[in-house]
């Protein structure tokens, strides 16, 4: 088995009198910024002037243009979206970059796709909780943590790895479990697990369920709950206790059904589509066209994205979601009920 490193196995003081910049106060930005001021790290966050800035300094911090925080910073997180970082990084981040500082990412995509390149005389490594931003937050709120992954991509002062432990530690990770992987590692099954799994499979299946129910005339009510609520209820035990547990707390007739028909849906055919997913994203197919599709302005994905904001399955859901005040989205989050 991997070795899976815990609070204990973690060296924190490499982290005592550095002080790190956070750049970026998103999804998981204020996630990282808060749970290692709770930790006791200092931390600085870098921005531009708008919501982000305004926010951030509502929670507390000490807010900076990127250069400035990149400049004042031992060690700098970059937390921009992936599309974003290279302009940013080569204006404002790669100017401040002197001797044994440390350059940290959440992902590694601009690193694995050479969009960003690092001098070589400062140290490099990710730390990615695998998990949504807001649950990094909330799950540390809770004592607990998400699960991480921590790898070195350069270590010009022979304490890269230690740092990086200690970093996935102050945000809560090694409450979970840290692993040791490579950024081509983290960065392919990051993008594959996304795309094939997460979030691309499951929207498509939750999608294809609702839509079948609804043409056969179901209200579309009890096909939301059904195919969308449901799901992470069901989820919810895996989670716990695996596909055994989730198997024996639902009825013995929904675990014949499960093995009847999850192998009609998910066919020798999707395995082919994913093992294409898969090549594209190790091919840097993928990435290509995403960083083509940024450089005109996002055409497909804005497109994309206004139609399935109004698909009846989110039209409903909406609805459905007004009437459950303990289903709560972040505050102020497209889909939000407050
Ligand atoms: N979302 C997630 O849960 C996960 C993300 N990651 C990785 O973490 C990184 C951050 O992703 P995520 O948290 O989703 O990002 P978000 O989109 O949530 O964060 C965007 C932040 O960047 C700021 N920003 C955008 N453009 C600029 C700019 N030009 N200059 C300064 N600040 C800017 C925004 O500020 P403003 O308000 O001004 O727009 C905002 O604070 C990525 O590498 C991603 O792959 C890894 C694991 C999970
Ligand atoms: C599953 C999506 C993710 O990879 C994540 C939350 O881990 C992301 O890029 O947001
Ligand atoms: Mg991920
Ligand atoms: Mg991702």
């Amino acid at each position: 088995m991997a070795k899976v490193y815990y609070n204990g196995d973690v060296n924190e003081a490499v982290l005592q009198g550095k002080k790190v910049a956070v750049i970026g106060y998103g999804s998981q930005g204020h996630a990282h910024a808060q749970n290692m001021r709770e930790s006791g790290v200092d931390v600085i966050i870098g921005l531009r002037q708008g919501k982000s800035w305004e926010q951030a300094e509502n929670d507390g911090f000490t807010v900076y243009s990127v250069r400035e925080a990149s400049a004042q910073a031992d060690l700098i997180m970059i937390l921009l979206p992936d599309e974003i970082q290279p302009a940013v990084y080569k204006n404002e981040i790669e100017p401040e970059l002197t001797e044994g500082k440390t350059l940290a990412f959440a992902h590694g995509f601009n690193i694995h796709f050479n969009q960003i390149v690092p001098p070589k005389n400062i140290d490099v490594f990710l730390a990615a909780p695998k998990g949504p931003g807001h649950l990094v937050r909330r799950t540390f709120e809770d004592g607990a943590g998400v699960p991480g992954l921590i790898a070195v991509f350069q270590d010009a002062t022979g304490q890269a790895k230690e740092i990086a432990l200690a970093y996935a530690k102050q945000i809560g990770s090694a409450r979970a479990g840290v692993l040791e992987t490579t950024f081509k590692e983290e960065t392919e099954t990051d993008l594959f697990g996304e795309q094939a799994v997460l979030c691309g499979g499951t929207a498509a299946l939750v999608k294809a369920g609702f839509e079948t129910l609804v043409e056969a005339g179901y209200q579309p009510e009890v096909a939301y709950f059904e195919c969308l609520h449901e799901l992470k209820l069901i989820v919810d035990l895996m989670y716990e206790g695996g596909l055994e547990y989730m198997r024996y707390s639902i009825s013995d007739t929904a675990q014949w059904g499960d093995f009847q028909a999850g192998p009609r849906i998910v066919t020798d055919e999707t395995k082919k589509a994913m093992k294409e997913i898969l090549s594209d994203v190790q091919t840097g197919k993928f990435a290509k066209g995403w960083i083509l599709e940024n450089q005109a302005n996002r055409p497909e994905f804005t497109t994309i994205n206004e139609a399935e904001k109004n698909h009846p399955i989110e039209v409903v859901g909406r609805e459905l979601r007004e009437m459950m005040p303990f289903v709560k989205a972040q505050k102020g989050a497209v889909g939000a009920n407050n």
